[in-house]
């Protein structure tokens, strides 16, 4: 076996080290899979083993849980064919790891597990089915079951196990949500038996063979009950009555993978063990051959991971340490940044036209430390160390020395052009010049720079110190090295970099901002605003079109379409509901929720409700829905973005469908269940998706239209991430 040691001590006790050669961390690969079943059959047959520990070799944990490079891959599980044969070749693949560690925990030899480090997903199933586990005392040691988080059931006896230990309400969350415990958490209830200070761990698990010794799970005693009765109980029963109502509160059906683990914990719960862990890996093939969990795993795993390394950095530019940024404006923005940019080391300049401004950006780090502090989170010296690498100026001379600006003062082409003449004339010719602009087009605003080839745009979301992506624009003249240096800028400050062409709103605006409007056609078309905002949840949007247009503010909503219109001239095609906003901005001083009144009432102490000044302005003649008009404003809701998204890529906006999909998902919230936008397209198929839009069209108008570059791909029968794959990127 190459990923498993097995010494066997005087006591015969086996201490098996788990360490797969050639990797940092220990997956579940199909090698590692295979051998499970040969270490289970070697425990049961050989003589001299009287009991086994399990461990890790590895000083990064024991075990991430399963390869999801091999699970989501196209040669994976998650591509079986569905036919019968196809079908059950998934199933056998797939029940051969939960057979596996059924085995173990029934070869009738006491197996103790000794937890050096996280144990995740099949890293924990595997644990899970050991009869006893001692995990080290490890302040960031985490034991979770994250499936769920990518659209996936855990499959390794996951569910049946941890509600047989835990009791269904206890293990929901750890099911449902992917929630991980720290080692205390994890001994208070009950899934680990022992936590002893690090490196004591294999000797205390040989004790516990030497001296208890049990070789039977809980399960497979005769007096069993589980914790808090099964379905079949009264107490039970209601468990999952609630479980359920409040799963379609929180997912309004659309993750099957927290459907089908629901179900497998009821219809697992009510057989023997054996018959149980069957059904968990039915469910288990089903979750993984939907299209959100292929979606899922892509987007939310794979890409991420890849981003995260620099997937979309030129080639053959030496890696830039940047040391040193100046911030210029220190307002939400600013502040924020230097915030970030501090957490990661790196030393700041923060100005603003004055002092007195620049420190009261500096203040806003100052309270975040505090708080993270205050938590624990930070000690005090290492929450002064990073307060004191940020330096508040008003004076442009501090900028001498940055290896990268980052500009964020307010949003005027004059204001903007002034201050990077200011900063230019400190900065090396090394140093790259990045604007925050959230709607200037990064070309026009390079004709101020003396450098326009280390000119680019730098987007930042809000909060900063929450949001995960950073959009990186090209300007017509910005170079590769710049790309290259910013990309690495954004992966110093913890962040994803994805990487787009100049275009009004760039890719995350322009595609974020069809949903609010789609929301405000859905209001000139007479549906109720409740409706509107329900069914807008309902989608996986984080919250309807109508509160999210509250959240941008309606008077930048009215300033844009103002200078669009201004900018267009003939092309600009009004809509009704710009007067409804230019009402509600400039006669009643409805802002949105920073001044607490938009489309809803935001009160100070108390929960917001509808504005009912709105029917004033537009007739509402839809006031119930029913299931066609819902799915209707649904498919118009996450069309729309899609659409626009594939737009982007027709006009070169964007040019990897997985800078797209996790843009759209870590940007500004698009419906994670489906992958990304470009994911959904792939996921119903263009050509389907191109009939729909037609009919939307005709319905609805032109904005619906399908651009020819999505007709050709459903004539050519081509998916996104076949034809703009990374093969095809490398090679233009
Ligand atoms: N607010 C957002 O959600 C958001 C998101 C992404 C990008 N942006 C962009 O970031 C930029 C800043 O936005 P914000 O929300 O932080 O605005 P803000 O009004 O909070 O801050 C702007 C700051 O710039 C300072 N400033 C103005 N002129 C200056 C000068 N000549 N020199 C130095 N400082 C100067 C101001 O005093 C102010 O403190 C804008 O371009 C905006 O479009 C904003």
């Amino acid at each position: 076996m190459e990923n498993f040691k097995i010494e066997v001590d005087g006591d015969g006790i086996a201490l098996v080290t788990f360490d797969v050669p050639g990797r940092t961390m220990n997956t579940l690969t199909a090698s590692v899979i295979k051998e499970v079943g040969e270490l289970v059959e070697r425990i049961k047959t050989d003589a001299e083993i009287k009991g086994v520990v399990i461990t890790s070799g590895k000083t990064t944990g024991f075990c991430a849980g399963a390869d999801l490079g091999e699970l989501g891959g196209s040669g994976g599980l998650g591509g079986a064919s569905k036919g019968q044969e196809g079908l059950q070749a998934a199933f056998d693949a797939g029940f051969a790891l939960n057979k596996a560690f059924r085995e173990l925990e029934t070869s009738g030899k006491p197996v103790a597990a000794a937890i050096n480090g996280l144990a995740l997903g099949g890293g924990l199933e595997f644990v899970l089915a050991a009869h006893y586990r001692v995990v080290a005392d490890l302040p960031k040691l985490q034991l979770g079951l994250p499936e769920a988080k990518v659209g996936l059931l855990p499959g390794g006896g996951g569910t049946q196990r941890l509600t047989r230990l835990m009791g269904v309400m206890a293990a929901a969350p750890y099911l449902l949500e992917g929630k991980s415990m720290k080692p205390a958490e994890a001994l208070g209830l009950k899934v680990v038996h022992e936590v002893v200070p690090a490196g004591q761990e294999v000797e205390a698990a040989k004790t516990w063979i030497k001296t208890k010794g049990d070789p039977v799970a809980p399960w497979d005693k005769k007096d069993f009950k589980i914790p808090g009765g099964g379905p079949y109980t009264p107490t039970g029963a209601q468990v999952f009555i609630m479980g359920n109502a409040m799963l379609r509160k929180n997912t309004y059906g659309n993750y099957p993978a927290q459907q089908n683990i629901m179900k497998a914990v009821y219809e697992g719960l009510q057989v023997p063990f054996d018959a149980a862990i069957r059904i968990e890996t039915r469910y288990f093939i089903k979750t993984l051959m939907t299209p959100q969990a292929k979606g899922m795993i892509r987007t939310l795993f794979l890409s991420l991971q890849e981003l995260g390394k620099g997937a979309g950095r030129p080639d053959g530019v030496p890696h830039y340490d940047v040391k040193k940024v100046a911030v210029l404006g220190a307002g939400m923005m600013g502040a924020g940044i230097a915030y970030v940019q501090a957490m990661a080391g790196i030393e700041t300049v923060l100005i603003d036209q004055s002092q007195e401004a620049a420190d009261k950006g500096k203040g806003y780090a100052e309270g975040l430390v505090k708080k993270a502090v205050s938590r624990g989170k930070l000690t005090q010296e290492k929450g002064e160390a990073i307060l004191a690498l940020i330096h508040p100026t008003a004076d442009y001379a501090n900028v001498k020395g940055s290896d990268l600006v980052v500009e964020a003062v307010f949003e005027n082409r004059e204001v903007k052009a002034a201050v990077t003449k200011l900063a230019e004339a400190q900065l090396a010719d090394t140093a790259v010049f990045g604007s925050n602009t959230s709607t200037l087009p990064i070309t026009g605003l390079a004709e101020a720079s003396i450098r326009p080839e280390s000119f680019i745009g730098i987007h930042f979301f809000s909060p900063v110190d929450k949001m995960g992506l950073v959009e990186i624009i090209l300007g017509e003249k910005t170079d590769q090295a710049t790309i290259a240096k910013s990309i690495d800028y954004v992966l110093k400050i913890k962040k994803t970099p994805i990487v787009v062409n100049d275009s009004r709103g760039f890719y995350t605006s322009r595609c974020f901002g069809t949903f609010v409007q789609e929301g405000m056609e859905l209001l000139s078309d007479g549906i109720a605003p409740a409706i509107i905002d329900n069914v807008g949840r309902a989608t996986g949007m984080p919250r309807g079109p109508l509160e999210m247009h509250d959240d941008v503010a309606l008077d930048l909503s009215h300033k844009i379409a103002v200078q669009t219109k201004k900018d267009l001239g003939d092309k600009y095609e009004e809509r009704p509901f710009t007067a409804i906003i230019a009402k509600m901005v400039e006669d009643l001083g409805r802002y949105g929720r920073k001044n607490g009144k938009g489309f809803y009432d935001y009160p100070e102490n108390g929960p917001k409700t509808l504005w009912p000044g709105l029917s004033d302005l537009v007739e509402v003649t839809v006031k119930d829905a029913d299931k066609a008009l819902i799915e209707q404003i649904r498919t118009r809701l996450l069309y729309r973005q899609a659409v626009e998204a594939a737009r982007c890529f027709e006009e070169g906006v964007i040019t990897d469908p997985r800078e797209a999909d996790v843009g759209a998902i870590l940007g500004w919230g698009f419906a994670p269940w489906t992958g990304g936008p470009i994911s959904l397209i792939d996921g119903v198929g263009v050509a389907t998706f191109v009939e729909t839009l037609d009919q939307l069209a005709a319905a609805y108008g032109a904005r619906f239209t399908p651009p020819a570059l999505l007709r050709e791909m459903a004539a050519k029968g081509e998916t996104f991430y076949g034809r703009f794959g990374v093969k095809e990127k490398a090679a233009a």
